[in-house]
């Protein structure tokens, strides 16, 4: 086979000149034209914040909005940045028809939005998962201590004229066993800092690294050896099907008799009816809720705020100035991110790519999207039903697919639905449609490169170009990154070098002396005096006149227009 490197240098240039833009992957079709979009931000952000995204973005503010209302004004914007306070849901997403790409979550959790409706409409959800980790876990203790020492209620009392020194005598924190239930983010630094105050640590946390937690000196325990250690028992898991309702009656049972909970964590992680019981049998002596099932929960007869072994407070963990500021500009660097087309590490609801390796995988990410195209390129009318992908690369099975796979189903889908296919909806629309998709890692090759070549084969497809069949009678295309270019480097049998972009004009010949004389081409032939493909670039589609000129060509035995090998908008 010819490569880039041995082929004449004027043949190399012309190709680098035609095909060789500077490609940047494009995960969301956002701003249209030169227009800026338009982002709503419906829960008070930071001021840092608000200021960055003007700076990109037209900006509209609307606080407490009714559920119709958001409904209302979603369809006219791009982007949507909420805090806890209000729920994205299906019908949102519905009410958008389709012009909503990001929504921003400025906080962590994101259990207010629905993400399956969200995945389903091509939605990318991005949340702000790191600066207000602090100010989480200084509520926790802030609640702790004062639960512990009553505060709240004896400044309480003395604000109704009582000087009270016999009814709040608290309970020390020196030397009692803190259990912390999730030891992520806020749960590690509320070890450290509960470590400070003299207190043992242990954590429950199916998921969590022994290693680092030995780093901290806390014991991993399971979730009953944590529910019987603990005096204080810490909240920091988040809401999902497996933690609803985890405090539960049985929980209750379990747990050391007379301790303390606090929970800044998510108030659907505590059944509050199972908890009340808890505080009645004393199971239970304390509880410090900053976070509840229903918010704001309901006030009237509610048995739990109430009660004088019950403080509260209204989901103030994340609020502190320094908090909200830095979640201001966590959620907005994401969502401009994200409207600008680039992948972001704060996603929700798609592969989520630290920026070092996504710069690894850049070129690879392009050859993806590409060998995607180029296969659904050369389907006839009859479609096909599986897609099979082979990673050839060096890390084996080691090597993370998940982007590069979802960028062959953007390549595919992109040309044949009118849905918009983003990396957050390739997978699921893939499976919608009914598609087969078989992924192989084959380790080959050396060193550090991620892939040594990958191919995208289509199966039961009838082909315009039939050279373009394998043996197992599958549409074939395979390619490779060479010098930092994605290359299509086989097209059924044949091998090529294409510079993957543009338009490409295939034909198939007898493989004889002097019958197209052309400057710039890739010539692959399967044995001298067999049949060969020519891959031409051109600028401008021949007229069908011309197709039929070629086509007549003594030796040409089939000709096609290979179209935009490579997506025309990844520059
Ligand atoms: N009250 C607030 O204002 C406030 C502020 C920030 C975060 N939060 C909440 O705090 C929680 C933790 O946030 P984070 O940033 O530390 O998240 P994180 O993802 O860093 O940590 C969560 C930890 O929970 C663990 N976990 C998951 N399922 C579990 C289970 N069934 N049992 C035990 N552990 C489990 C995970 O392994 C992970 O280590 C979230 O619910 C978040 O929404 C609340
Ligand atoms: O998940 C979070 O980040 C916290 O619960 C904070 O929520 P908030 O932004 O509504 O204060």
């Amino acid at each position: 086979m010819q490569t880039l490197a041995n082929r004449p240098c004027a043949t190399r240039r012309a190709a680098a000149a035609r095909f060789g833009r500077q490609q940047c992957v494009k995960v969301l079709a956002v701003a249209s034209g030169n227009s800026k979009p338009t982002v709503l931000v419906a829960e008070k952000l930071g001021s840092a914040g608000i200021d960055m995204l003007k700076q990109t973005c037209n900006v509209e503010t609307a606080y407490n909005m009714k559920p119709e209302e958001l409904c209302a004004k979603v369809s006219l914007v791009d982007a949507l940045i909420v805090r806890s306070g209000t729920k994205v849901t299906r019908a949102v997403f519905e009410a958008s028809k389709g012009r909503l790409k990001v929504v921003g979550r400025a906080g962590v959790g994101v259990d207010n939005v629905d993400l399956a409706a969200a995945t389903e409409y091509g939605c990318l959800v991005v949340n702000a998962p790191t600066a207000n980790t602090v100010a989480a876990a200084e509520h926790g203790i802030a609640l702790l201590c004062a639960m512990a020492r009553n505060v709240p209620q004896a400044d309480a009392s003395i604000k109704a004229g009582k000087w009270d020194r016999n009814t709040y005598v608290g309970t020390s924190m020196v030397g009692k066993t803190i259990a912390i239930y999730g030891f992520g983010k806020v749960g590690s630094e509320v070890a450290r800092r509960a470590k400070g105050l003299g207190m043992s640590v242990v954590a429950y946390d199916p998921y969590a690294s022994q290693e680092k937690a030995a780093a901290q000196g806390v014991q991993l325990v399971t979730f009953d050896e944590a529910l019987a250690a603990g005096d204080f028992h810490s909240l920091h898991m988040p809401l999902t099907p497996g933690t609803k309702n985890l405090f539960g009656d049985s929980a209750f049972a379990k747990i050391k008799k007379g301790s303390r909970i606090i929970n800044v964590a998510r108030g659907g992680v505590i059944d509050e009816a199972a908890l009340l019981r808890a505080l009645d049998a004393k199971n239970v002596s304390q509880a410090a809720l900053d976070v509840f099932m229903e918010e704001p929960p309901k006030f009237e007869g509610n048995p739990l705020i109430g009660r004088p072994d019950v403080i509260c407070t209204p989901h103030l963990g994340a609020s502190t100035t320094e908090a909200q500021e830095g979640v201001a500009i966590e959620v907005v660097e994401a969502v401009v991110d994200a409207l600008a087309g680039k992948l972001s590490s704060n996603a929700v609801n798609a592969p989520m790519v630290p920026p070092e390796i996504l710069k690894e995988l850049q070129p690879y990410i392009v050859l993806a999207e590409g060998l995607g195209k180029a296969a659904v390129g050369l389907v006839k009318d009859s479609g096909f039903t599986d897609i099979a992908i082979t990673y050839s690369s060096p890390r084996g099975d080691d090597l993370d697919t998940r982007l590069l796979r979802a960028m062959v189903i953007k390549g595919v889908l992109e040309e044949i639905t009118t849905a918009k296919v983003n990396l957050v909806n390739a997978d699921l629309l893939s499976k919608n449609r009914g598609l087969k998709l078989t992924e192989v890692n084959v380790r080959s090759g050396e060193g550090s490169e991620v892939l040594s070549s990958m191919s995208v084969a289509l199966g039961t497809a009838d082909s315009k170009f039939s050279a373009a069949v394998d043996k197992t009678k599958r549409i074939y295309v395979e390619g490779k990154v060479m010098n930092g270019q994605p290359f299509l480097t086989k097209i059924g049998n044949f091998d090529v070098e294409l510079l993957v972009s543009g338009s490409v004009l295939l034909t198939r010949q007898r493989d004889q002396p002097g019958i197209v004389n052309i400057s710039f081409m890739t010539v692959s032939r399967t044995a001298k005096d067999g049949e060969a493909i020519m891959a031409i670039g051109i600028d401008t589609e021949p007229s069908p006149a011309t197709m039929e000129a070629i086509t007549s060509v003594p030796g040409v035995v089939e000709c096609t227009i290979f179209k935009e090998v490579l997506p025309s908008n990844s520059n």
